[in-house]
């Protein structure tokens, strides 16, 4: 098997990809002052021709004629005598006696890779057996047959083979290195079968040295193989071929040939590697020529097996250097590119190490003039002054646990995830305001006022909150508390919140709890788990700085049931003041005290709240506001907020009284004002829009450039200005006309000016009024129609009060007479009627007979008559106790012919002797019935009354 000869001292990688450079390395000899005597070498490193001197040649050289043979055949036992220094002696082929002009018949020798050139060292391997490797078997077949034919062959007639380069297979690409099943498949070839697979023209190789499978070959000239000889071993009959005669003083073979060393030159310059190939060949050069120049520019360059075996084949010197050219400026522009994919690299691993070397140097200079101390003791220092500014305050057992921890994290390596962790706890304790409490305003004068401001009416939470405030102030110090605002939705709990902390001059801090199921998220996560954080309530601490701030706790009755622990019960830890003055949160794992920590919470159904939290608080209802108070709370504060908000000025938009009852009534019937407040934003967004169509702006700095304009001096048609202001709205800028600068009352004309110049900005924009009848432009079609369809009810047509989500509406109970016959007294109910309302009903058909039996002891009505009661709207499904006195008086009146007063509602539910229960919510709808239709009195309220229906007159009505 054929391997390369990468010697020692010279890389493998190297041998693979240019083969004479592992020729080279196998044919080292002892090169100190090789450069200095290689007159190829000096042209190359001088870029000029030397001139052609004579000198001994370590290899024939053919094309010269210089050298003889003896000489040739001394380098040779030289170079064989040196390379084998230390072998076996028996193994160096003997000088050959033959001249190689003289040899006629040669071994065949198949070269995979590249051809050899005259003058060129090749070693090779012959092996008996098969070596797997495809990148060591580059030159010879393996074949023990010639191994054994070449050794005797050079005993017998001298040390000579042909050596062919071998023509690749149809359609291999001649760019991709062969691998070994095609070199094998050469190997199995014999005879004519292999002189077919070999180029005619070679090099007779002397065959300088055999040792054990290694031969080496030397290139002495070119041949053509003209005949087979023998089989096995190839053997076959050469012509020797010369090159063409030629010019030595010919222009273009000069030319070509500086051209050439030129290159090389370069290509020296930029690849250290070549020149150690350069200076290991020149010296076995022997005397410069053109032919020998063209041979070696080919030989060491890298281009592939044809374009070398096309300078060997050529035999025109000129031509061959021209060839040879194009070969060496490819590898000058490869060794371009390899110049500055080098240099790419280069740069990136410097510019990184640079950068580091440079950092490290920094953070070295700044520690050593006291700049900067290392990062541990940097944040160490930071959590000591933190903490040393609170250290009065501040518990001591908290004080002892930041110590600990700070001796901790000096231990513990930077990089480690437990550095981090306990960093993060030490920013959490040292950064909490220990101790560190707001001073509190008990003045009561001044809370009245911020409460005032705030927020309309709520007369009753007002005095509840100034009555903690004076409590406060007798006491000198407020006590943590925690008072529970419930109310339908938009009635101001949240904003009533924030006004108490104004009012009490604590910070404030808000977090809902609504769907909150996480026991973690008030208590917080042990510090073990990865990405653990502190609870709601020490976050809270963090952000206010202080230790007694006004929490809101919002939305608490819809508070989740968690998987992970009950979180009604943590906020009951927080909340309590029995135990918040030693709340423990399980990542801070020391106690803080929240005792003076003053909590609101809000709800909208108190019934929801947990009942130990519920025990726990002082509930203060907000019930919702009539329909004269959202006027006032809309004109005083909402519309005001939001017409500073949409950057409209007073003057320009107009929102009567009647607008906003129309906008109460038909589009905003709930309990809250906050429909009421997105309206009023949607009624001045679009006014804002209508102006600026309209070419309004009110950017400020519009006047500014007016008043500029008058500065200049100049006189101003004051009375021409005045008329035309108001022929012309338009023209706010235009006012500089008819400027006379040699007026003398400049200021005063100036000053009228000016005030011209903003009434004109104002005049010009037309007020947008929104009244009553256009209030469909800018809010739409009203939701809620008028529910009265009788101006007067007739006989057996009560109103009633009904509750719904909107807060409650007013329905018609209808009682109508089927028919009348003795023994048909029934009852039929219509109207999607639930089951409880269905009874109801029946017990008011039974409470009805009794009361007219007891007034009315004569008329049979109930007893004879089918009656037929319906509550409209029968697409709304209705249900409910409360319609049981309406239902009573609906039958009574329809039984005594008698209508009842059209402006009585009513409501309340009748047990069936006649009594009426007391209402739930009767608050609730009261401010509705009360706000939406001007005049229904309500009969029942939270008192029980004994039913008692009154006639007075025509009419008929419950008492
Ligand atoms: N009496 C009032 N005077 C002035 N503005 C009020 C009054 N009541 C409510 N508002 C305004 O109504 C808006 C809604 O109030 P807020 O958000 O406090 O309602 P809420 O009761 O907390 O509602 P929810 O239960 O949905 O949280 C706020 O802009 C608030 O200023």
């Amino acid at each position: 098997m054929l391997r390369a000869a990468a010697t020692a001292g010279f890389p493998a990688r190297l041998a693979a990809t240019r083969p004479w450079a592992a020729t080279a390395a196998a044919t080292r000899v002892g090169v100190a002052g090789a450069e200095a005597r290689s007159p190829l070498f000096r042209a190359v490193r001088c870029g000029r021709v030397p001139v052609p001197v004579k000198r001994v040649c370590f290899c024939s050289d053919d094309a010269s004629g210089s050298g003889s043979e003896a000489e040739a055949a001394e380098g040779a036992e030289a170079e064989g005598g040196e390379a084998g220094e230390g072998e076996n002696a028996s193994s160096a082929i003997a000088p050959a006696s033959l001249r190689p002009e003289d040899c006629h018949t040669v071994i065949a020798l198949p070269l995979l890779q590249r051809p050899l050139f005259p003058g060129f060292y090749m070693p090779v391997y012959v092996k008996a057996f098969l070596v797997p490797t495809a990148y060591i078997a580059l030159y010879f077949p393996q074949d023990p047959k010639l191994l054994q034919a070449l050794v005797e062959n050079s005993k017998r007639s001298g040390p000579y083979a042909g050596a062919f380069l071998v023509k690749d297979d149809e359609g291999t690409d001649p760019n991709i290195v062969s691998n070994s099943e095609s070199e094998s498949s050469i190997h199995d070839l014999k005879g004519k079968e292999l002189l077919k697979r070999l180029h005619d023209v070679g090099t007779l190789a002397q065959i300088t040295r055999i040792q054990g499978d290694l031969v080496v070959l030397v290139g002495r000239h070119r041949v053509r193989i003209t005949d087979m000889v023998a089989e096995d071993p190839l053997t076959v009959k050469i012509d020797h071929l010369k090159e063409l005669p030629y010019d030595k003083d010919d222009d273009v073979i000069k030319a070509t040939s500086f051209e050439v060393i030129s290159t090389l030159r370069d290509v020296l310059k930029s690849n250290s590697l070549w020149k150690d190939q350069v200076q290991t060949y020149t010296q076995h050069m022997g005397d410069f020529n053109y032919p020998r120049l063209a041979d070696f520019g080919a030989a060491i360059s890298g281009a592939n097996k044809l374009l070398c075996q096309e300078v060997l084949e050529e035999l025109d010197v000129c031509k061959r250097l021209k060839l040879t050219l194009e070969l060496v400026k490819k590898e000058l522009e490869i060794s371009k590119l390899q110049e500055s994919i080098a240099k790419t690299i280069e740069e990136k691993i410097t510019g990184e190490q640079r950068r580091y070397l440079l950092n490290a140097l920094l953070k070295a200079i700044k520690k050593e003039l006291g700049l900067e101390t290392d990062d541990k003791t940097a944040l160490s220092e930071k959590f000591r002054e933190r903490i040393e500014a609170k250290k009065d305050k501040c518990p001591p057992d908290v004080l002892q646990v930041i110590e600990e921890e700070l001796t901790k994290l000096q231990l513990l390596e930077a990089s480690s995830s437990e550095f981090s962790v306990t960093r993060n706890y030490l920013d959490w304790l040292t950064v909490l305001p220990w101790g560190d409490y707001s001073d509190e305003n008990f003045d009561v004068h001044h809370a009245q006022c911020i409460l005032d401001e705030d927020h309309y009416g709520l007369a009753d939470v007002k005095e509840r909150i100034l009555e903690f405030i004076a409590v406060g102030k007798l006491r000198g110090s407020s006590q943590g508390k925690i008072i529970c605002l419930s109310g339908p939705p938009g009635v101001g709990k949240t904003s009533i919140g924030r006004s108490i902390a104004r009012a009490l001059s604590r910070k404030f801090y808000r977090f809902s709890v609504g769907g909150l199921a996480d026991v973690a998220e008030i208590k917080g996560h042990r510090r073990t788990y990865v990405g653990a954080m502190p609870g709601k309530m020490v976050q809270c601490l963090k952000s206010v700085g202080t230790a007694n701030p006004l929490v809101l706790i919002d939305e608490i009755d819809k508070l989740g049931r968690g998987h992970w622990g009950d979180p009604a019960s943590a906020l009951l830890e927080l909340l309590d003041p029995e135990q918040n003055a030693n709340f423990l949160d399980h990542y801070l794992d020391v106690p803080i005290d929240l005792s003076k920590v003053l909590f609101v919470c809000t709800a909208n159904v108190i019934e929801m709240i947990p009942s130990p939290l519920l025990d726990r608080m002082e509930i203060i209802s907000i019930a919702g506001y009539i329909t004269d108070e959202k006027i006032h709370i809309a004109r005083d504060y909402l519309e005001k907020n939001t017409r500073e908000a949409s950057g409209i000025k007073p003057g320009q938009v107009e929102v009567t009284d009647d607008a906003l009852l129309a906008l109460i009534e038909n589009y905003c019937r709930e309990a809250g004002v906050r429909n009421l407040q997105k309206h009023i934003e949607k009624i001045y967004r679009k006014i804002a829009l209508k102006l600026v169509r309209q070419g309004v702006s009110n950017d400020p700095t519009r006047d500014i450039t007016i008043m500029e304009a008058n500065e200049k001096p100049a006189s101003f048609d004051v009375a021409t200005k005045l008329e035309d202001k108001n022929s012309n709205n338009s023209q706010a800028e235009d006012v500089s006309v008819n400027l006379n600068p040699s007026d003398s009352s400049l200021e005063n004309i100036n000053a009228v000016f000016l005030t011209t110049a903003s009434e004109i900005v104002d005049k010009s924009v037309e007020k947008v009024v929104v009244n009553e009848s256009n209030l469909g432009d800018f809010v739409g079609k009203p939701l809620f129609q008028a529910e009265r369809i009788y101006d007067q009810t007739p006989v057996g047509v009560v109103m009633g009060l009904a509750w719904n989500s909107m807060g409650g509406s007013t329905l018609y109970i209808e009682t109508a007479k089927v028919e009348e016959r003795e023994g048909k007294g029934m009852l039929v109910v219509t109207g999607q009627l639930g089951d409880v309302m269905k009874e109801s009903a029946q017990i008011a058909h039974t409470v009805s007979r009794a009361v007219l039996q007891e007034k009315e002891p004569n008329n049979p009505f109930f007893a004879k008559s089918k009656l037929h009661l319906h509550v409209p709207a029968g697409a709304t499904p209705k249900d409910g106790p409360s319609a049981g006195c309406t239902m009573i008086t609906s039958m009574l009146s329809l039984a005594m012919g008698k209508s009842v007063k059209k402006d009585l509602a009513m409501t309340g539910e009748v047990t069936l002797t006649g009594r009426v229960l007391p209402i739930g919510g009767v608050w609730f709808l009261h401010f509705f019935f009360a706000s939406s239709l001007v005049g229904i009195y309500m009969i029942c309220v939270n008192t029980l009354y004994c039913f008692s229906f009154e006639i007075s007159g025509s009419h008929v009505s419950s008492k």
